[in-house]
């Protein structure tokens, strides 16, 4: 059995109008003396501390548990006097001399595999440094976490790890301190980034409680994490209108597929028998047209209308197979392939063996249905 994914905490202050930070190279405070004491109660409760490479960069935090009684109490419990301090990095550019470095006591980098190599000679002993396949990957972070015991893990920045967790669906709660000031300045880091966000105006979090610590506003937010997001059901929908402009076939069904990386950008669409092509599958004719080396294909979403074949007599490789040949580790479908033009289709079961997260949104599988009435 694995181990859990720990829960996770994420934790920001920001101003007014939503920044965490100026654009001065200085630090900039933004909660009262009270909220930070807040934050110290919330990463002595942890048992891991996670920040993104800029805000290492830019504010070189300690991350440490500063109150002696919080460190007492979490040796009192059998726990380290200080949490598992975690650092991500995409390039693996992480510079050996920052405080984060020498304080505390065990440290973790994750980066992506090409990444690790240098960054482990560059770190040496200051940390284990970890790798989460082609790109940086959250949920690889948090199953490596949680196989380290890692029950509980905060979150605290910068706007593009907020994002990175916020938009995967990975985060349980937020605790947003609202500092009472305006930063005013379009450079400075914003609490997100762009992203497709599974929670929007449609899909509310839930207000678990408000308080005022001096004079910061603190909101704390109940995430559920949906595997099917909003985004997800609008981009299946496009499939299914991709579908709409197969060619008829009496003997094969007509299918719509689109391959979208995990910023939203669409990195293809295809359908049965596109181009003049009796034979091309919706899937194989969307994954023709990325190229194999694009880097944001583990990280993407394929949508298609059904399961992708497993066997084929049409072409050597079914889509199941292409799909994994891809890198794709995420596909969402509206319909099962029925035991029509073959007896037990095992598309889902192919993925999922190899890893990759299949979901089905039957909602919309009357619709991809639908376009395929004419088979009976
Ligand atoms: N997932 C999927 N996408 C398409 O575009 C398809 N045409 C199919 N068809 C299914 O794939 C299997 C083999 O098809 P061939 O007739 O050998 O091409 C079979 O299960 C079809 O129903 N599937």
């Amino acid at each position: 059995m694995t181990d859990p994914r720990p829960y996770v905490l994420l934790s920001a202050a920001m101003s007014v109008d939503g920044r965490i930070d100026d654009s001065s190279p200085e630090r900039l405070l933004l909660s009262s003396p009270e909220d930070f004491d807040r934050v110290d109660e919330l990463r002595a409760q942890s048992d891991a501390v996670l920040i993104g490479a800029g805000t290492l960069r830019s504010d070189d935090p300690r991350l440490l548990v500063n109150a002696p009684a919080r460190q007492a109490r979490r040796k009192a419990e059998g726990r380290p006097e200080q949490p598992l301090r975690v650092v991500l990095t995409g390039s693996g550019d992480l510079d050996p001399a920052r405080r984060f470095w020498h304080h505390g006591d065990a440290r973790v980098a994750y980066a992506p595999d090409a990444a690790t190599g240098a960054l482990a000679a560059r770190l040496g002993a200051l940390a284990e440094v970890v790798g989460t396949g082609a790109r940086l990957d959250p949920g690889a972070v948090l199953d490596d976490l949680g196989a380290r015991g890692v029950r509980r893990l905060m979150v605290e920045g910068g706007g593009a790890v907020h994002t990175l967790f916020l938009t995967a669906g990975l985060v349980d709660e937020i605790q947003l301190a609202v500092a009472p000031f305006f930063v005013g300045d379009a450079d400075a880091p914003a609490f997100v980034r762009p992203g497709l966000f599974p929670q929007d105006a449609a899909h509310r979090m839930t207000l678990a409680g408000t308080s005022a610590l001096g004079d910061t506003a603190l909101l704390r937010y109940l995430v559920a994490r949906p595997p099917l997001t909003p985004a997800d059901r609008r981009l299946l929908a496009e499939a299914v209108a991709e579908s709409r402009l197969c060619p008829p076939s009496d003997t094969a069904y007509s299918v719509g597929a689109l391959v979208v990386a995990e910023d939203g950008t669409e990195l293809a669409r295809g359908h049965s028998r596109e181009g003049g092509d009796p034979k091309v599958h919706a899937e194989e004719a969307a994954l023709a047209k990325i190229p194999a080396d694009d880097p944001r294909l583990p990280g993407a979403t394929l949508y298609t209308t059904l399961e992708p074949c497993s066997v084929r007599a049409s072409r050597p490789t079914p889509c199941a197979q292409l799909v994994l040949a891809s890198g794709i580790r995420r596909v969402v479908l509206a319909w099962r392939e029925p035991a029509l033009f073959v007896a037990d289709c095992q598309g889902v079961e192919l993925l999922e063996q190899a890893g990759v997260t299949v979901l089905e949104c039957p909602e919309l599988a009357a619709e991809a249905r639908a376009v395929n009435a004419h088979l009976g």
